[in-house]
């Protein structure tokens, strides 16, 4: 079955089809115009049969011909500017992203596209007062079109080369789309130089953004300043201390001051720049600040890639426990750029392989085989040499894996209710060894250790053999993950488990596996398996 490459949605005027076939012309790919190919269809304009048969009876047709097209064509497919509109015809594009396609909003100046739509002529839902006709429709179409496309790309002062350059650039990338119940959809881009898209994914909204980073990651975070200042934008730099000392309600409180001494409203926004500890903040603050503004965040360690960047699920950590405080918010967009990671350190990288793994156990066992064919490789990763080279394209479907794995638990249950409690796999022993370790035990790590007594727990109450066990084990290990724990007590750890945030009363909760890629939830295990297996990870 063949595919569109692409297919571009947008308003009238945007630029479709010029655009379009230019970049048919520098992918040498065929091109089609749905309104093109309907008129062919119906032997008449599309203005003769708006008269003759109405609007419904045109969409009717636009519609079979659109998903038709939709499995039977490999080349670049402009659609017409309402055809987006049409419940049938978002279903079959819903179904094209879902099978990897790409649905592009080209996303012009409302100025530019108007004067476009109005010199062309020949428009019939432009009857009467073209402007004023354009800007309703606009106002009908814009949220369906964000929600519709899985690429959103601004084409402002662009020609139309380069808006089909940037449109290529884009559609290369790798994203996964994040959408569902409760979820304003957004794209996690996943590529070398994503973080270019910055501006596009901001909006032209805010005033003023916050770019919240660590020290530790200046780099980036200068290059997103200077990206941020050529879109115009205020910037506030606000460093904050790094990794957990950073998740603190003392860090939060001072960017809250800051916030209100530099004005920002609710059209303004904050970016979120560094590891996970960095994004967790970041989303927190703004979640927070006047109840609410726009985030995106620009993970740079491979934990934060894969797991704590996307979600929504933003937070400090209190005296009493790790993430306790926090609210479930979604970022506008993830930008993981994969030049973030030419500097990161080789034991942070490989603490992101832990969740890595997770995402292979609870879901998805090619990702476990791909850790099982480039272990070697993943442990001694290397930064600064890291990008252009194989591994580069391997980590890159790990991230983009393990984000679908996320999205999927995310779609269907924002506010963890059950169905996203699965992505806490190895996170009920993991985060008491964070607490008790006074976070000096990376998270990943952490997990690691949890996912082998989560193993040992489910194979306690039968759900699974020894051999899988052995598998947690070896696995991790050949990562460079470690899968034991000796420094705390069983008591002290089976306080804080009382205290996850999964457990109900004075029920302990787990997730267990009950087979590779396969988990379930552990109510009330008997204590004596709890024990038992607290002490099977301790030798
Ligand atoms: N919100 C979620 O869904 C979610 C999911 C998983 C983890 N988390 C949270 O994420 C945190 C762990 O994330 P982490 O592992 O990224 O830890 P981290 O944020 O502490 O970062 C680890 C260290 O690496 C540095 N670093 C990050 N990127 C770098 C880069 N490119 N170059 C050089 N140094 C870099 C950081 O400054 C820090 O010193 C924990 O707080 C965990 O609770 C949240
Ligand atoms: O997104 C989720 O849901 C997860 O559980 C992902 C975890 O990997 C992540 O570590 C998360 O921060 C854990 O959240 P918590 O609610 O257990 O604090």
């Amino acid at each position: 079955m063949s595919r569109p490459k692409a297919v571009i949605i947008g308003m009238m005027g945007a630029g479709k089809t010029r655009v379009g076939r230019e970049i048919a012309q520098i992918l040498s790919l065929p091109f089609a115009d749905a309104d093109i190919d309907i008129e062919r269809e119906v032997g008449m304009k599309i203005p003769a049969y708006f008269d003759k048969f109405g609007e419904p009876e045109f969409r009717k047709v636009e519609s079979r011909l659109i998903c038709e097209k939709l499995t039977s064509f490999d080349g670049i497919f402009s659609l017409g500017g309402g055809a987006p509109m049409t419940p049938a015809t978002q279903e079959a594009l819903a179904a094209y992203i879902a099978d990897g396609g790409r649905v592009v909003y080209l996303m012009a100046d409302p100025a530019e596209a108007m004067e476009r739509a109005n010199r062309g002529g020949g428009r019939p839902m432009l009857n009467g007062d073209a402007n004023a006709r354009w800007k309703k429709l606009f106002k009908e179409r814009d949220p369906v079109f964000r929600q519709v496309a899985n690429v959103h790309v601004h084409t402002r002062g662009l020609t139309p080369q380069g808006a089909a350059k940037k449109v290529i650039d884009m559609v290369n990338e790798r994203a996964v789309h994040v959408t569902g119940t409760a979820i304003d959809p957004y794209d996690v881009a996943i590529g070398e130089g994503v973080m270019n898209h910055l501006v596009d994914v901001l909006g032209d909204k805010p005033v003023r953004i916050a770019l919240i980073h660590t020290q530790s990651v200046q780099r980036h975070s200068d290059r997103a300043r200077a990206l941020l200042r050529q879109g115009g934008y205020e910037v506030s730099d606000i460093v904050i201390p790094d990794a957990e000392a950073g998740k603190t309600i003392e860090v939060a409180n001072g960017i809250w001051q800051r916030l209100g001494n530099e004005g920002f409203t609710r059209s303004d926004a904050v970016v979120g720049l560094g590891g996970g500890a960095a994004t967790d903040l970041a989303g927190f603050v703004a979640a927070t600040w006047m109840r609410g503004v726009r985030y995106v965040n620009c993970p740079t360690s491979l934990l934060a890639m894969v797991d704590a960047s996307t979600g929504g699920k933003t937070g400090i950590n209190t005296p009493q426990g790790k993430n306790l405080v926090g609210s479930f918010y979604t970022p506008a967009g993830v930008l993981a750029d994969m030049k973030s990671l030419a500097t990161l350190p080789n034991d942070i990288f490989i603490e992101g392989l832990g969740e890595v793994a997770k995402s292979g156990f609870i879901m998805d066992a090619e990702i476990l085989s791909i850790l099982e064919s480039h272990a070697a490789e993943l442990k001694a990763f290397d930064g600064t040499t890291f990008l252009g080279t194989p591994l580069e394209d391997v980590v890159a479907e790990l991230i983009e894996r393990t984000v679908t794995v996320k999205a999927y638990h995310v779609s269907s249950d924002l506010k963890e209710k059950g169905l996203r409690e699965f992505l806490n796999y190895g996170h009920t022993l993991g985060h008491a060894i964070e607490k008790l370790e006074h976070f000096h035990w990376r998270h990943g790590n952490a997990v690691a250790v949890g996912m082998v007594y989560a193993a040992e727990l489910s194979h306690l109450m039968g759900y699974i053999d020894a051999d899988l066990v052995d598998y947690h084990r070896s696995l991790l290990s050949s990562l460079g993950l470690p899968t034991s724990w000796n420094n705390g007590s069983f008591d002290d750890v089976l306080a804080l488990m009382h205290r996850d945030k999964k457990a109900r009363g004075n029920e302990l909760r787990f997730v267990v596996l009950d087979r590779v890629g396969h988990v379930i939830h552990l109510d009330n295990p008997p204590a004596d398996a709890v024990r038992e297996a607290f002490e099977r990870i301790t030798r």
